[in-house]
């Protein structure tokens, strides 16, 4: 298929207010999609299906699935897609909005510092009116400009909209081995210089590890932690440390999942405070926003060669089931002309109100950039 067409049918399944999800997993250049054929709305509860998943915050609410049966499935392979460049909308700064999140932050630290709990991630969402809310055009510029990011748009009639290019594995797996990242610690990116990172940011990232290697261990056997790097995430840098492990021949996809999500990365900790403490405090609803998406058990086949000198004769293939799933991180969800944009940061005892506030306007960043 070739790039016109791809984004023709896209655009067609759009207008005819069909399902559809486009997305680029990072660094790989090439962009996928599923088309659902009818706008059914269907769900998964034990993870055990093959398609692709779009699930919320709050896992008591509903996992929505498009059926890999019920979906037409295509790929491009592409650098750069071709599309007009945006006039980026400028970021703005509502005083209300911001002495309301500063409240917030002080909520949680006061939390924090009665030993309610130790981190607790909160957020909000900011909504502007664009001038083009053409979700593929959006996607393409998402894709152009955040090249090691999950950058997707995902479409259900019944359900919303959502875009985002966010830089949060939950986790994949590829038969067996599960890898995964503990992702947290913001700071602007600057371009010749060194970041430092100070003990609040290696605190609320060890946090992090720390839970994913504990909750991975009743599922999972030779768990591996790398050290500690920084990464970039577009105009933000962030403290991460990989995780892999080999799963347990009895272990579920659906306790895997039930035991990391939401990590403290999203959430915090313990995992039941925090969720309580944002539930009852963070006056909106998250509704996807830090829940995850991405491709549920679907059957890839690798070649393998038993003998270097005589390759031909001994090619094999292994079937294997792969999952991926990404955090659903620099997000918006699309209402006509309303972008709501959701942002949000880890709160630990040491958080500094006024610049947990100019983290999160950092955060808007990744998406107001590409509106226009
Ligand atoms: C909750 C968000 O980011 C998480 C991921 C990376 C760094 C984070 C932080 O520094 O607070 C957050 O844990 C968000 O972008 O809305």
């Amino acid at each position: 298929m070739n790039h016109d067409s791809f984004f023709e049918t896209l655009e067609t399944q759009f207008t005819n207010q069909l399902p559809f999800v486009v997305y680029s997993r990072p660094i790989n250049s090439v962009v996928k999609c599923w088309l659902q054929k009818d706008d059914e709305l269907h769900s998964t509860e034990f993870f055990t299906e093959s398609g692709f998943v779009f699930a919320p915050f709050n896992l008591s609410e509903k996992s929505i699935l498009f059926p890999k049966d019920k979906c037409e499935y295509s790929e491009i392979r592409c650098e750069n897609l071709e599309i007009e460049s945006v006039e980026s909308t400028k970021i703005t700064v509502d005083e209300y909005d911001k002495i309301n999140h500063i409240n917030l932050v002080l909520k949680g630290r006061e939390a924090i510092n009665n030993g309610d709990l130790e981190k607790v991630v909160l957020s909000r969402c900011e909504t502007k009116v664009i001038q083009n809310n053409n979700p593929i055009s959006i996607f393409k510029q998402l894709y152009n400009s955040y090249k090691n990011a999950m950058v997707y748009c995902w479409y259900h009639p019944k359900v919303g909209l959502w875009i985002g290019a966010t830089p949060e594995l939950l986790f994949k797996t590829e038969g067996k081995q599960l890898t995964t990242i503990s992702l947290a610690g913001t700071q602007p990116y600057k371009q010749n210089s060194e970041p430092t990172w100070t003990e609040k940011e290696f605190v609320e990232q060890q946090i992090v590890t720390d839970y994913i290697t504990r909750q991975l261990k009743p599922y999972t056997k030779q768990i591996e932690v790398s050290q500690v790097n920084t990464v970039r995430a577009g105009k933000l840098l962030h403290l991460k440390t990989k995780i892999t492990s080999i799963i347990h021949e009895k272990a579920q996809l659906k306790s895997i999942i039930e035991a990391l999500h939401p990590t403290p990365a999203v959430c915090g900790f313990p995992k039941p405070e925090a969720k309580t403490f944002i539930l009852q405090h963070e006056n909106y609803n998250r509704e996807f926003y830090t829940g995850f998406l991405g491709e549920l058990n679907l059957k890839i086949s690798k070649t393998r060669n038993t003998n270097r000198r005589n390759v031909e004769n001994n090619a094999y293939a292994v079937v294997k089931s792969q999952s991926n799933f990404y955090v659903n991180l620099r997000c918006m969800q699309l209402k006509g002309s309303n972008a709501s944009i959701y942002v949000g940061g880890g709160i630990t005892k040491d958080s500094n109100p006024e610049k947990e506030w100019e983290e999160t306007v950092n955060k808007t960043a990744t998406i107001v950039n590409v509106l226009d």
